[in-house]
This record gives C-alpha cells, sequence and structure tokens, in this order.
C-alpha cells in the first residue's frame, strides 16, 4: 500500500480525571519510535492546563474551539482531522486525548463518518484507569468511568504503585468488561507496539528502510529480527519526525455531559505558602474531584510548581522542562496557529493558575477565598 495515501491510524486515550492521560501521551511523544504523531488534546476548564503539560511543538498547535470534545466540539474535531490528512507532511499516526470527563464513544463515531473512510481509521481505543482512586468514584462519575471502560479495546489499570494488592483485585474481578486487554502500569508504562499496532510498526519498519543508510542496509541483509531492525530503523526515521498539538478548551465555568461537571479557575499573581496551599488542597469539598495548574511558591522561589489533585489524593512538585521535538517544516496552505491568551506560554513569574473540577455546583466565592488566604 503507498503510505502516502494510506488511512491514518487514529488512537482515542481515554480515562477518567487525573487517571494519567497526560502522562501516557507525554511518554509516548518523549520516546524514541521514529514516527511523525499529531496530538489533539481536549481540556475541560478557561484554562488550558494540559496544553502546557504536555511536550509540545508550539509552531503547530491548532486549537479547536472551545468545550467538551464528545459534547460540543464536534465540527471542530472533524475539521481539524481533515486539515491533518491533507498536510504535506501528514502526520504517521494521531493521537486524541479527550478529556477526563468525556465519553469516548462519541468521538469514535465521529471518526467513522463517511467523509474519513480511506483517511483514517480507528487503531483502538484506550482507556486509563486510576488504580488508587477507581473505588472512591460513585454514581454519575462511576457511571461516566464505566461507560470510558467499555469502549475500550485496551484497558490501562494505573498507579498500581499506589494501590494494594486487594485492591488490584477487586478491581480485576469487579469492573473490567471481558473483551478488553488489560495491562497494568505505572506511570502509563505502555509498551509502544501496543498502542501504535503493528500496522503503524509496519509503516515506520518500510518508511525506515526506505531511507536506511548504508551500515543499515548491511544489517539487514544478514537478517535481523524484526525487533532488531527495527529498533535501528526508527532511531534513524526519529530525525525526520514532529509532533502537532492541538488543543481545545471550554469556556469558563462550563457545564457538559448533562450538567454532570462544572469547571472553574483561580488565577492570581501573588506568592502561595507552600503549607497554607497544602492544607487547602487538602480540605477541598468533598464534590471536587480533579485540580490542575501552576503556582509559584515562597518556598521554591526560583521556578513554578504543578500542583495535582486527584480525588483525595494532592501532589506538588516543581516544574520540570519537557523536551521540545523537532518540528518539520509547515507546508503553506497549512492553518496557522492562533494566539490567544490562554496560551501564553511563559506567564509572568508570579501568575498562579488553578482549575477546578468537580460535581456542580462549585462555588466560585469560597474557592477563590480559600485560594487567597494561602497568598503572601
Ligand atoms: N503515583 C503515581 N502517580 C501517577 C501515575 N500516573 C500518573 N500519575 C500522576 O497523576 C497525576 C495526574 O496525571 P495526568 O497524566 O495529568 O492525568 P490526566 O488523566 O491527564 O488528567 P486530566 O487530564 O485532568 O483528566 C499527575 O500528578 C501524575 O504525575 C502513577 O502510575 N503513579
Amino acid at each position: 500500500m503507498n503510505l502516502k495515501t494510506a488511512p491514518i491510524p487514529v488512537t482515542v486515550v481515554s480515562g477518567f480525571l487525573g487517571s494519567g492521560k497526560t502522562t501516557l501521551l507525554n511518554r509516548i511523544l518523549s520516546s524514541d519510535h521514529g514516527l511523525k504523531i499529531a496530538v489533539m488534546v481536549n481540556d475541560f476548564g478557561d484554562i488550558n492546563i494540559d496544553s502546557e503539560l504536555i511536550v509540545s511543538a508550539e509552531q503547530n498547535t491548532l486549537n479547536l474551539a472551545n468545550g467538551c470534545i464528545c459534547c460540543t466540539v464536534e465540527s471542530d474535531l472533524i475539521e481539524q482531522l481533515r486539515q491533518l490528512h491533507q498536510r504535506r507532511d501528514r502526520p504517521d499516526h494521531i493521537l486524541i486525548e479527550t478529556s477526563g470527563v468525556s465519553n469516548p464513544s462519541k468521538v469514535v463515531s465521529s471518526l467513522r463518518y463517511p467523509q474519513f473512510r480511506h483517511k483514517l481509521v480507528i487503531d483502538g481505543v484506550i482507556t486509563l484507569l486510576d488504580a488508587d482512586q477507581f473505588s472512591t468514584l460513585e454514581g454519575d462519575m462511576k457511571s461516566l468511568a464505566m461507560d470510558q471502560l467499555a469502549v475500550a479495546d485496551i484497558v490501562v489499570i494505573n498507579k498500581t504503585d499506589l494501590a494494594s494488592d486487594a485492591q488490584l483485585q477487586q478491581l480485576r474481578e469487579q469492573w473490567l468488561y471481558p473483551n478488553a486487554r488489560v495491562i497494568e502500569t505505572q506511570f502509563a508504562e505502555v509498551p509502544l507496539v501496543l498502542l501504535f499496532g503493528q500496522g503503524v510498526a509496519d509503516a515506520a519498519l518500510k518508511s525506515a528502510s526506505d531511507h536506511r543508510c548504508a551500515e543499515h542496509s548491511q544489517e539487514h541483509s544478514v537478517g535481523h529480527s524484526r525487533g532488531e531492525c527495527q529498533d535501528h530503523c526508527l532511531t534513524h526515521i526519529h530525525e525526520h519526525s514532529a509532533s502537532i498539538r492541538c488543543t481545545s478548551h471550554s469556556a469558563h465555568a462550563e457545564l457538559s455531559h448533562g450538567q454532570m461537571f462544572a469547571t472553574l479557575s483561580w488565577q492570581s499573581s501573588s506568592l502561595m505558602s507552600l503549607p497554607k496551599l497544602r492544607q487547602a488542597l487538602q480540605n477541598l469539598p468533598a464534590s471536587i474531584y480533579r485540580v490542575k495548574g501552576f503556582v509559584h511558591l515562597k518556598e521554591v522561589p526560583d521556578q513554578r510548581c504543578v500542583v495535582h489533585v486527584v480525588g483525595s489524593r494532592v501532589h506538588l512538585e516543581k516544574e520540570r522542562p519537557l523536551p521540545q521535538t523537532r518540528i518539520t517544516e509547515k507546508p503553506a496552505d497549512s492553518p496557522q496557529p492562533i494566539e490567544s491568551p490562554q496560551h501564553i506560554k511563559s506567564p509572568q513569574p508570579t501568575n498562579n493558575q488553578l482549575v477546578l473540577i468537580g460535581l456542580p455546583p462549585l462555588d466560585q466565592g469560597s474557592l477563590s477565598a480559600l485560594f487567597e488566604q494561602c497568598a503572601l
């Protein structure tokens, strides 16, 4: 098959809030697989925190319209996919990270539209599950998490380092659908061949062998196993790889999924106190399941820190620089990145940004007051 006209494989990465989707994406984008991967990120919250947490190729950033990927931005998703397919530097693979409050089945059905026939092929749906927090989900949250599992081809039981043997056993026995392949991981260490499928692995192998250098062709001729050849060639082709990131962000305090979730954001320009912030995060109302963002702490004056709250777990760490992926030249007819204040990459030194996601109603006044008290 001609690789230039072959359908592009698309993998949908799903999973409830904080299950490790961005961790998985970063692992893939930082790996030396040699594939040109386009990533579409659908964040839920008016500040797009995920776009700053993902390994990026900024010049290729495209923005979708506001909203939850499965509820309101279908037309933009379709348009971006169409444009990706038309690019001269077509990606080898497309990854779509749905927001933690999305049901991936709608995305999957969009990918099946006739206009994508022979252009895109669904490689699979990967759903991550937070082994530590899954059992704490109740009601609508649990139903949504189950919907995400129901459409999965691969279920990744992530955060096994935080779960007891009994918790893991219960997950395996009670909550998994029979058809999915199940992998248990820490920090989303999923084998790449499982993610990309043999089709793409073969394409990369073929492309790499087309470009192979003299010493590699000699190695091929003596008959290495597929894995050995692939390792050599994928390293070689990596020099031509690029990552394209598309982001979507929802409007302030938007509700989605039948009004199931609400989000609000808080920003300030004051230094914050670490013990006060930690205490505030540990004492959030139970209706708030997820907090993520960046803060500047008095105790860490030289760099900003990343905040993650998932369920009852609070995690703060110094921001680590993300490796930048190599970028290929953009075709003249490709869409220009849209400048937006929400995507300014280097905020002022004391720009704290937090996004909170939970069950409505979220009380903006009292939550803002809670964080204001952490400011010095
Ligand atoms: N201990 C532990 N922490 C993990 C693991 N995987 C991810 N995390 C942490 O869990 C937090 C949430 O991870 P993300 O990758 O941002 O989760 P996400 O699914 O993208 O989150 P949303 O986009 O908000 O739904 C971060 O602090 C990660 O570092 C793991 O296996 N073990």
